[in-house]
């Protein structure tokens, strides 16, 4: 079993399991999640996950599951661009995935956008059941990484295709200077000052630091059985996508 640096980050201490620790970090901020997630990220984040869908757009995908749902806005915004019969968004986090069917509800998609709570790691759902499946910025948050794609492996049907937007370390001048800066200083004050969880923003630039990127992480995606691996680097690599094909 390949242990990768990132499962070892966890948010508030090293004795209980990443998973339940995420949980509660994610229970904790998610009253904050939505706008301290676009301020941080100056709004770019809607512009990503816009570009992740984009690649879905010639495949017409009929069953969807959105990963690591969260607060819903790749959901949504799924849902509204791609038009699927169905859409179901998982999350280990109901604090989340309460802001997210309030804002679901809000935009009149409650008949196509559902949620449930499920660990990636161990999904509850049928192999074959989807035609695409979504992860946007939840994957880094893995107990473990590879059983994680190898479940989103089997629950696609094949020829599926997976999309996942990942924050990562850019690797050039002047971005990783700037990045630096930005991830040490200003990321953690303003989570510490806006989000009442002093850990999760110092989690946030550590995790994103150990997680695999770039090759690596298309080497990983690979081995969990996946073809026609393909990544992009976003805004001078603050964010990468992946796309892959079952
Ligand atoms: C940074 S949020 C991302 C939310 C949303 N996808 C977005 O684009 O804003 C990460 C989410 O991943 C969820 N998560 C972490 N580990 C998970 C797992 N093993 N299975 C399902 N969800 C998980 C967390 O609870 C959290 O809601």
């Amino acid at each position: 079993m390949t242990r990768y640096p990132q499962e070892n980050i966890k948010p508030y201490n090293t004795e209980e399991s990443k998973a339940k620790q995420v949980e509660e970090m994610f229970d904790n901020i998610a009253p904050s999640y939505d706008n301290l997630n676009h301020l941080l990220s100056l709004g770019i984040d809607k512009s990503w996950r816009k570009k992740a869908i984009h690649c879905l757009k010639p495949f017409h995908p009929q069953r969807m599951m959105d990963v690591a749902t969260g607060t819903g806005d790749f959901a949504i915004q799924a849902c509204r661009t791609l038009q699927p019969q169905a859409l179901i968004g998982i999350d280990i986090s109901e604090g989340m995935m309460n802001v997210g069917r309030e804002k679901v509800k809000a935009a009149g998609l409650d008949k196509q956008v559902s949620f449930a709570k499920e660990d990636c790691t161990c999904l509850s759902f049928p192999d074959n059941s989807f035609d695409a499946i979504t992860v946007a910025f939840g994957i880094r948050n893995f107990e473990d990484l590879d059983k994680g794609l190898k479940e989103m492996y089997r629950v696609l049907v094949p020829g599926g295709h997976l999309v996942i937007l990942e924050l990562s370390e850019p690797e050039s001048f002047p971005m990783k200077q700037l990045y630096a800066i930005y991830s040490k200083m200003v990321i953690p004050t303003l989570g510490k000052l806006l989000s009442k969880d002093r850990s999760a923003y110092t989690y946030l630039p550590q995790s994103i630091k150990a997680f695999p990127q770039g090759e690596v992480m298309q080497g990983i995606i690979r081995k969990a059985g996946f073809s026609q691996v393909q990544f992009r680097r976003l805004t001078l690599g603050i964010c990468t996508l992946y796309f892959a094909t079952k």
